[in-house]
């Protein structure tokens, strides 16, 4: 699932045999055909955990999906992070208020399912590819009005921020589904650094081919 409907689109056309569109319901493209001959559905997911929240309930809950994989991109907060580098979310943070329909007293920490990210992790060191795994930030805002928001974060080690990780991983835990998130730096906070809209929406071959190896 990449938030981008469009680079759910450029995937199944780019990747996919026999892609047949599945959903156009707001434009949320989703796709389904053979990669490698092994079926694979690709779809959008939107921006937010609110988006995120509702797609990844409904294919899990409604779809029988057993794993989702998320494709985004990230704004890195650490020094030793560059542009188009892979981030591989072992565990997301986040400011936002999802959690507590859980009635947890305390607060969740949302993880990867551990096969996925295992595998992840093995198929990215035999492609060669520049990848960190460890925790994100997933905030409810992209922009905001503080001086340095990322700041704490940063100290304790987020190695970058997306909007999502977190509301997909408390999804598959609660369903007992299965979620990993694999994130193509596409900002450096720090650095101020940025990929252009093109190089984000056709550029993140090496995250796309790596979500596709795990099948
Ligand atoms: O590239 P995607 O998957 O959309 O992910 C990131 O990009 C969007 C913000 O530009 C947010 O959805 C954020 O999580
Ligand atoms: O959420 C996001 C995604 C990309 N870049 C950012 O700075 N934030």
């Amino acid at each position: 699932m990449p938030g981008d409907p469009l680079r759910a689109k450029f995937i199944a056309e780019t990747y996919l045999t026999h892609a047949v569109c599945v959903n156009k319901v707001r434009n949320m493209l989703a796709y389904t055909g053979l990669y490698n001959g092994k079926e694979v559905s690709v779809m959008g997911a939107g921006m937010g955990i609110p988006s995120m929240g509702i797609y990844s309930y409904e294919l899990y809950h409604f779809y029988n999906v057993d794993q989702i994989i998320r494709i985004g991109s990230a704004g890195a907060i650490q020094d030793d992070i560059a542009l188009n580098d892979l981030v591989i979310a072992m565990g997301a943070c986040t400011d936002s208020n999802y959690g507590y329909q859980f009635g947890l007293q305390g607060s969740f920490a949302p993880i990867a399912d551990f096969t996925l990210l295992e595998k992840a992790v093995c198929s990215a060191r035999t492609r060669n590819l520049t990848v960190q795994t460890g925790n994100v930030l997933s905030s409810d805002m992209f922009y905001n009005d503080m001086e340095n928001i990322n700041a704490p974060w940063r100290k304790m080690g987020i190695l970058a921020v997306d909007m999502e990780t977190a509301g997909l991983y408390m999804n598959a835990a609660r369903a007992g589904k299965k979620a990993l998130c694999l994130l193509t730096i596409s900002d450096h906070l720090y650095k101020k650094e940025y990929l252009n809209a093109e190089e984000r929406q056709l550029g993140f071959s090496n995250m796309i081919e790596l979500a596709l190896s795990l099948l």
